[in-house]
């Protein structure tokens, strides 16, 4: 297992593996829950999958751990109404797009500064997904959260974060992402005055990295990549408030002291960080553009082999070399629904309007693709001649279940009321005259 700085903290780098780290020397048992702990730690077992799960999807992790978390309970409601599980059925299958979510003018941590814009299925039911923005202007002091139905992907578009959670500290900024798994517990401190980005929460089975078949053993992102933080702790009695998301709801409770006490841990139920620009992209070396399935970063699997119930998804830069070829996305009908987002540039299928910080929606089955300036610069293009696309970075959210959509997404300030406009001048081309008929 390798150890790594990247800034001021150690990482331990590696996805899927059994990991250990102690803060204090010999805090980590030779066995998980001896009868007594060294410097009289507690032992505490978070399990994220069956305890019967196959060995390769295994998750649990050991926590060494000041007090247990025992006899801490949230039962009262917390009031954050835009952070909600709250979806319409009467979404209408139309592309979306939108503008970036304002940062706030008065001080607002991560929790209060989430936003819900879609989602599916049902957290109770351990099947779905749902889709936030957030934007804040302060730490969540005194203040930590935990999410019992879901893993949290955070994909920070502006301003960097150090993430505290009871695993040890992770900082990410722009162009990285996190990814905090169901039940783990955390706060989200601001490196910078404000921040803004995106969260995927994900009912499912976890995200994992995708087997990369004919492409070899090498490719995408790699496995190295991942980087877990080691533990850290505070021994601190200071009353902590605890908001936990159950069932789409938002509870409170008090704990009479700092939750991020876990001295060592093992196992492989832990937060990690990756870094977009660490992608390895590959693409058509010949001709024609290919399905984005190449863009791949993580997959969460359904139970239908080979269908995914969310694909997290990147558009890096990259250099495009593929002759005599429409070189942008093609236009297309999909069966999963896309949802964009930009942290970085501008992305190749539109010249205006999808801006760092925005999001789009194309829900199932809906015609989408370049837009009008795009068109008209791709059938120009000299393609014996690479295009190099610099300073970009979108992803997308693709999920086997259709999108439904938040009242704020619908209704909100966001929404781009005239987003079809950007293919409204897509005229035709035809020069084939008319068809005799029989
Ligand atoms: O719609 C989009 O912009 C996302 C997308 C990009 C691409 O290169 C191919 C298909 C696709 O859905
Ligand atoms: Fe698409």
């Amino acid at each position: 297992m390798a150890m790594l700085m990247t800034g001021d903290l150690h990482y331990l780098a590696g996805f899927g593996n059994e990991l250990q780290s102690e803060a204090l020397p010999g805090a980590l048992p030779q066995h998980n829950s001896p009868q007594h702990c060294p410097y009289g730690l507690y032992a505490e077992q978070i399990s994220g999958t069956a305890f019967t799960a196959p060995r390769h999807q295994n998750r649990r992790t050991w926590l060494y751990r000041i007090r247990p978390s025992a006899g801490q309970a949230c039962s009262q409601p917390y009031v954050q109404p835009r952070f909600t599980a709250e979806l319409r059925s009467d979404t209408p299958p139309e592309p979306m797009r939108w503008n970036p979510l304002p940062l706030p003018t008065s001080p607002v941590d991560f929790v209060d500064g989430l936003v819900t814009m879609a989602g599916n299925g049902s957290a109770a039911l351990q099947h779905g997904f749902g889709v936030h923005l957030y934007a804040c202007t302060r730490s969540m002091a005194g203040r930590v959260f935990c999410n019992a139905d879901a893993e949290m992907l955070i994909v920070p578009q502006q301003g960097a974060l150090r993430v505290v959670t009871e695993l040890g500290l992770l900082d990410v900024e722009p162009q990285e992402i996190v990814v905090i798994p169901r039940g783990i517990r955390f706060r989200v401190d601001l490196l910078e005055t404000s921040a803004r980005g995106y969260v995927c929460e994900n009912f499912g089975a976890p995200f994992r990295l995708p087997d990369l078949g004919v492409i070899g053993a090498n490719g995408l992102a790699a496995a190295r990549d991942f980087l877990h933080p080691v533990a850290w702790f505070e021994d601190c009695a200071t009353p902590t408030q605890l908001i936990t998301r159950y069932l789409g709801q938002l509870w409170q409770g008090e704990l009479g002291h700092s939750p991020f006490d876990v001295v060592a841990w093992h196992g492989n139920h832990a937060p990690y960080k990756y870094d977009l620009r660490r992608f390895n992209a590959l693409g058509s070396v010949s001709f024609d553009h290919p399905d984005p399935s190449i863009f791949l970063v993580l997959q969460a699997p359904s139970d239908t082999p080979g269908v995914d119930h969310i694909d997290f998804v990147v558009f890096p830069p990259r250099v495009l070399v593929a002759q005599d070829t429409f070189r942008p996305p093609w236009f297309h009908r999909n069966v999963a629904s896309e949802f964009m987002g930009l942290i970085h540039g501008k992305y190749d299928a539109k010249a205006s309007g999808f801006v760092p910080g925005g999001a789009s929606l194309h829900p199932c089955m809906t015609g989408h693709g370049p837009d009008v300036a795009t068109i008209e610069r791709a059938l120009q293009a000299n393609t014996t001649r690479p295009d190099y696309l610099t300073d970009t970075m979108a992803f997308m959210f693709e999920t086997r279940l259709p999108m439904l959509l938040t009242d704020y997404a619908l209704d909100g300030p966001l929404r781009q009321t005239d987003y079809l406009d950007c293919w409204s001048g897509v005229h035709s081309r035809f020069v084939g005259g008319t068809h005799p008929q029989g």
